[in-house]
């Protein structure tokens, strides 16, 4: 985190996202100053709080990846959240507490991974021991389990079932969709596991490499400290989470009837959230005051000063992201991280093929993907993938007949695979 400068964390962005610089500096700097804040006194440090971000562009131009890419780099819990999910039929006031347990749930299954590490090579010790024994039974001798071992370990028996004992969360005995949100407190399979001593166990049938995985898990979870875990996690959620609240401008909206929910009250409930309250979530209560909240929409219809005044000035950083060209396009498919192009190349290449996408082939594929956005409708980078997709459908399937061959595709090619497609707007509606 040390290394995390603004100026590093932009440069780390830069690898994967095309541009859209305001808003890279702008959660850099969000970033930084929660590392500043742990540097000052505990006075200070109680007082200053995030300074939540609202990012406005239209769709798929990067929003999301900008802020899921942030919290990838800090190891931060990170959760998205439609805001129209609470103007639905039977949403019920409280349920944007949920955000926050799903933000605790999430640091948990990140303080999981942490750990799994350190504990990996007993649990798969003890993992194998009891696959074995479900295998071979108690009485086989040693040579048979290692027989048995040797041929697991080289997948000769991934698609042998066997039966075995698992800790499993019992049903629900009622219907709890009717308790609106507060679900998430209650785990009824931690509940009796409290309450005997430990969890129920069930036998269940499974082929032998889903077995493993779920013996390698709960021999990995018997080896955590479980409490220790959740103090971790919630401490992590408090001091390092990030929502992203996609769609906010859809709430921003005065009020429509028949049904749906008031939209202003769907802002009134997530302002506490956003100026920090308690909520409960079953690791115990969570502190929601310096979660870092990033609010997003295209803003075509509502303004942001449509939104409730107290909402306004919780998001007090405004970054505008703009529309991708063709040319971004270009840079989106050559010069990201791991990008479309190297993705199918590497795909394709399993099968012993090797793909060629020339130059020409990837301006022609932006040029396309930007005629079809302007035509149809603006979908932004996601255009590339449906374009990418149904340029490379013949190849992926046909591909293992290739073997040891090289497979080019240029411009022609492309024009040939989309031209027609692309110029009527009724098919590219369906296929595009
Ligand atoms: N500027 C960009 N550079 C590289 N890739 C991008 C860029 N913008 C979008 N993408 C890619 O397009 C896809 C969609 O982008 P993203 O999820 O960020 O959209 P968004 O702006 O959040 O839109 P929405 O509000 O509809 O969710 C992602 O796979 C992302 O990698």
């Amino acid at each position: 985190m040390d290394n995390l400068t603004p100026k590093a964390i932009v440069a780390a962005l830069d690898e994967h996202i095309i541009g859209q610089n305001d808003a890279k500096r702008a959660v850099a700097v969000a970033l930084r100053n929660r590392w500043r804040r742990q540097r000052l006194g505990p006075e200070l440090r109680d007082e200053v709080t995030p300074k939540n971000i609202l990012m406005i562009g239209p769709t798929g131009c990067g929003k999301t990846e900008i802020s899921r890419r942030l919290a990838k780099l800090a190891e931060a819990p990170f959760v998205k959240v439609e805001a129209t999910k609470f103007t639905e039929v039977g949403y019920v006031g409280r349920d944007v507490e949920q955000i926050a347990r799903d933000l605790a749930e999430e640091a948990i299954r990140l303080e999981k991974e942490r750990r799994r590490d350190a504990v990996r090579e007993a649990a798969s010790k003890a993992a194998m021991d009891r696959l074995l024994t479900a295998l071979v039974g108690d009485n086989a001798s040693e040579a048979t389990r290692e027989a048995f071992r040797e041929r697991i370990v080289d997948n000769s028996m991934n698609d042998t079932e066997v039966e075995i004992e698992v800790e499993e969360a019992p049903q629900m005995p009622f219907d709890m969709g009717n308790m609106g949100g507060n679900v998430g407190m209650i785990d009824l399979g931690d509940m009796m596991g409290k309450a005997f001593g430990k969890k129920p166990k069930k036998r269940r049938k499974l082929k032998v490499p889903d077995a493993w995985d779920k013996l390698v898990d709960e021999e990995a979870e018997k080896r955590m400290d479980q409490d220790d875990v959740a103090r971790v996690a919630l401490q992590n959620a408090e001091t390092n989470g990030i929502v992203f609240l996609d769609e906010i401008d859809k709430i921003a909206v005065s009020d429509v009837r028949g049904g749906s929910v008031s939209r202003e009250g769907v802002q009134r409930d997530l302002l506490p959230l956003i100026e920090g309250t308690t909520v409960s979530t079953k690791y115990g209560p969570m502190k929601t005051d310096h979660v870092l909240f990033i609010a997003s929409g295209a803003f075509h219809v509502a303004k942001p000063s449509d939104m409730l005044p107290e909402l306004q000035g919780r998001l007090p950083i405004r970054v505008e992201l703009r529309a991708l060209t063709q040319e971004d396009f270009v840079r989106i498919l050559k010069e990201t991280r791991a990008n479309l192009v190297d993705q199918y190349k590497a795909l394709i290449g399993t099968e012993d093929v090797t793909l060629e996408i020339t130059e020409d082939a990837i301006e022609e594929v932006a040029a396309i993907a930007a005629r079809v956005n302007e035509s149809v409708e603006n979908i932004g980078a996601r255009r590339l993938q449906t374009v990418m997709e149904r340029l490379l459908e013949e190849i992926s399937f046909e591909a293992e007949e290739h073997g040891g061959e090289t497979v080019t595709i240029d411009a022609a090619y492309v024009r040939e695979r989309l031209d027609e497609l692309a110029g009527d707007t009724d098919l590219s509606k369906y296929i595009l």
